[in-house]
């Protein structure tokens, strides 16, 4: 049976109106795709709070998660994510890579021009909606 990870995403959108989007590095798993930064939620830990311990981790910064943006399950060659993707805001420090290639800050219409991991498609597509 297919390993299943519950994996919490941070939408963070700046006074641009633009959407921080990562690049994984090569040397991670799913190399070289773009996600929303975050990670897996630990045993017994609520969303929120593995959303913001990852960013620190990873980004080096605290945000504020707001609302819940989109839920989706996808099911790959080797293990199924539930992907729960939140809407934060940035509260301190600047965004910067440790782990990933990169980060861009894109408007929510230039969104669909990169090459996301496949779980991410249906939030990307629910972003370019809500700017329409
Ligand atoms: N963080 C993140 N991971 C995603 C997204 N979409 C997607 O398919 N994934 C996959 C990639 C990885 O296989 C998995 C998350 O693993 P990770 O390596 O980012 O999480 P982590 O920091 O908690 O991992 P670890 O180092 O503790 O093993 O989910 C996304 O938007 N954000």
């Amino acid at each position: 049976m297919k390993k299943q990870i519950k994996v919490v995403a941070a939408v963070i959108e700046n006074e641009y109106k633009e959407i921080l989007c990562a690049l994984r590095s090569p040397s991670m798993v799913m190399p070289n795709m773009w996600e929303f930064p975050g990670g897996k939620v630990e045993k017994d830990e609520d969303l929120h709070t593995a959303v913001k311990r990852e960013i620190h981790e990873e980004l080096g910064c605290l945000i504020e998660p707001d609302e819940l943006h989109n839920e989706h399950r996808h099911e790959y060659e080797t293990f199924i994510i539930q992907l729960i993707t939140i809407k934060c805001r940035l509260v301190d420090g600047i965004p910067l890579p440790s782990e990933h290639s990169m980060l861009l800050w894109l408007k929510r219409e230039h969104l669909s021009s990169l090459v996301w991991a496949p779980a991410d498609i249906p939030a990307v597509e629910l972003l370019r909606k809500e700017w329409t």
